[in-house]
């Protein structure tokens, strides 16, 4: 090209490399894509140059207008798409063009398998953006100039997606940025005007930057030099969030929500609202159908497009959403804040905090709708942010009731891993003079159904909530009751069933500790270092003892992950209860105390660990101890 000189060849980086030949082999059911993905940075490069130019408007070299121009030229095969936006400067594309900059891509790039269809849903979850150009171009040129640099900082780029790109400078006249796709020769269809209209009018009519292209040729009369006809506009260009309710389809929502998200599946759902009164703003929030791959990234980009009075201000302003509900996407449209907000000022404002919390009771309540309205789309939402959402209430006191009627769990009730039930479904069936809601709290969901703790609870059909997130203990320790019910450990301080055990039963159990109190005294004894106490127990059926955490110490599970993680935590021992209903127990109880005796004991107590899904401190010992056990059984 004439335009450019001097050009100098540069490597990918090994993530860009990876992603390109990814995205190439995966996504080519879905390829129309690129354009809504060129056409949406070709816009959000609009909005950054009309923010910037509302402190300095010689930025837009005396044109203001807008505007994204797409071209097709058959004879050349090519397709030209320009914008008069804000344009880069030469390490901006070295950067932007060359690099992802976003942290854990390359562990986000090693999970793909090489399974299209799996892989084309995770590279959606990513959003691919410019890259996606090498879907239908084997070559692909970028010309673009940064908005008040002079014409010769120009920057030329091309690459034909294969590891290198070619950088050069480039003569530029114009401001903005001009992309021309080389198409492969099965993608010609999009030279096609039609074809182009209808995908424009389909992915990017909110898109606010009006989009131009040729108007459609008079039938060719005799002579070549007939003039290009004149520009129309293609989209709407209105912004989305701007139009009533009642005036956009639920199509439009989903692309829009595509167009703001980068996400390539639809979103489960949305709440738009425009507000006016004491505060006076337009929100449009979406919940995604499916978790961001970084979503567990603290760095990971979070938070709402903010606009004041429609125009652009910035993207992922992370204020007005709390982090429990950074999945939210969306656009929040402010008439209060002033138009010279930064992020620094977002940080300390009253109307930030004031819309803050509105958004966080739409947010909520829009969850609530959803679970109220499609148990199955809520299902799915569950399953992909639940644990997130298990982070409300301790981050946000004021709202845990809200996020409380969110919450899903596993249960004894159905008995598999599915986090399906509510705090309300569970209620709903507690069990007449029941007046806790008892869960238990395990590393994985194997450990919970068999933990031993739930023995009492089974024989007598009571509900227990099965726990086996690892933020579950952390959420629990900061719910303390549902509906006026409290939550219950059911692995924690003294086991009361309250009214749910009969007088009989009651007189029956201060009898056996009468009769095993001697037995109590001597295993505490043997377990002096290992136990704070030694009682008996009425909540195991099946197994001879349980560890029990005290009530106000903390939960094994909070105890583990803060060992793992290198922090000291505060010594407490367990207690041991023992099931003077058990044989083994019995036979303790009827012995005399020796060697055997010592043994045993330790061996029900190691066993107690093992059931609770602690580690042994000793294990050879104890595969010793038990070995020495089956060995006299056997004489
Ligand atoms: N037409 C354009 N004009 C100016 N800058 C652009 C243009 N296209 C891409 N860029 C720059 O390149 C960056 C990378 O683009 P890419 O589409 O790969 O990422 P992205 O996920 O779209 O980024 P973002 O989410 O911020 O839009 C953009 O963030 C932008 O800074």
């Amino acid at each position: 090209m004439a335009e450019t000189a001097r050009t100098e060849k540069r490597e990918f980086q090994t993530e860009v490399k990876q992603l390109l030949h990814l995205m190439v082999h995966s996504l080519y059911s879905n390829k129309e894509i690129f354009l809504r993905e060129l056409i949406s940075n070709a816009s959000d490069a609009g909005d950054k140059l009309s923010f910037l130019a509302l402190q300095d408007d010689s930025l837009f070299e005396g044109d203001g207008d807008l505007r994204i121009w797409i071209e097709p030229d058959k004879e050349a095969g090519t397709l030209t798409l320009r914008d008069n936006g804000i344009g880069m400067t030469r390490d901006e594309v070295v950067a932007n063009l060359g690099t992802i900059a976003r942290s854990g891509t390359a562990e986000f790039l090693r999970q793909l398998s090489g399974d299209q269809k799996k892989d084309s849903r995770l590279i959606g979850q990513f959003g691919v953006g410019f890259y996606s150009a090498f879907i239908v171009a084997s070559r692909v040129e970028v010309f673009t100039r940064k908005a008040g640099a002079p014409a010769s900082e120009g920057v030329y780029w091309s690459s034909e997606g294969d590891g290198q790109f070619e950088l050069g400078e480039a003569e530029l006249a114009e401001r903005g940025t001009r992309l021309v796709l080389h198409l492969r020769d099965d993608e010609k269809e999009f030279l096609d005007s039609w074809r182009l209209k209808s995908l424009v009018r389909k992915y990017s009519d909110h898109v606010a930057v009006p989009v131009m292209m040729r108007e459609e040729p008079a039938p060719a009369e005799d002579g070549d030099d007939t003039p290009a006809p004149a520009w129309e506009q293609v989209n709407a260009a209105t912004a989305l969030w701007t139009r009533g309710k009642s005036e956009i389809s639920d199509e439009e929502y989903q692309d829009f929500y595509k167009h703001v998200s980068h996400d390539y599946s639809d979103a489960l759902t949305w709440s738009h609202n425009r507000v006016e009164g004491k505060l006076d703003y337009t929100s449009l929030l979406y919940v995604p159908g499916k978790a961001p791959f970084d979503l567990w990234q603290r760095e990971a980009p979070r938070g709402l497009k903010l606009y004041v009075q429609r125009v652009f201000i910035m993207d992922d302003a992370e204020q007005f959403l709390p982090l429990y509900l950074r999945f939210i996407k969306g656009v929040i449209d402010s008439n209060d804040l002033s138009l010279n907000v930064s992020r620094e000022i977002l940080q300390n404002d009253r109307t930030v905090a004031a819309l803050k919390a509105a958004m966080t009771k739409r947010a909520l309540g829009m969850l609530e709708k959803l679970a109220d309205n499609d148990a199955e789309k809520y299902q799915q939402f569950w399953d992909e942010f639940g644990a997130v959402l298990k982070e409300g209430p301790a981050e946000d006191y004021a709202n845990r009731e809200a996020v409380a009627k969110l919450l899903r769990f596993a249960s004894t009730q159905t008995g598999d891993a599915a986090q399906n039930v509510s705090l309300a479904d569970y209620v709903g069936r507690m069990k007449e003079g029941q007046k806790a809601i008892y869960y238990v709290v395990a590393d994985g969901h194997r450990n919970a159904v068999g933990s031993p703790h739930l023995e009492v609870f089974r024989k007598k059909g009571i509900e227990v909530l099965l726990l086996s997130d690892r933020i579950d203990e952390w959420l629990m320790s900061h719910l303390n009751e549902f509906d006026g019910k409290p939550l219950q450990d059911v692995a924690r301080g003294a086991l009361d069933l309250g009214e749910l055990e009969d007088e009989a039963e009651k007189k029956a159990h201060e009898e056996t500790d009468k009769q095993f109190a001697s037995l109590t005294a001597e295993i505490a004894k043997i377990l002096e270092a290992d136990v704070d106490s030694v009682r008996t127990t009425h909540r195991l059926t099946d197994s001879p003892a349980c560890l029990v955490v005290a009530e106000h110490d903390m939960g094994a599970q909070m105890r583990r992950i803060l060992e793992a993680a290198g922090q000291k935590v505060p010594d407490a021992k367990p207690i041991l209860e023992i099931n003077p209903e058990h044989p083994l127990v019995q036979r303790l109880n009827q012995e005399g105390s020796d060697e055997r005796t010592r043994d045993l004991v330790m061996v029900i107590y190691e066993q107690a660990r093992l059931a609770g899904g602690d580690n042994l401190k000793d294990a050879a010992a104890y595969v010793q101890r038990i070995n020495k056990l089956l060995l006299e059984l056997s004489s």
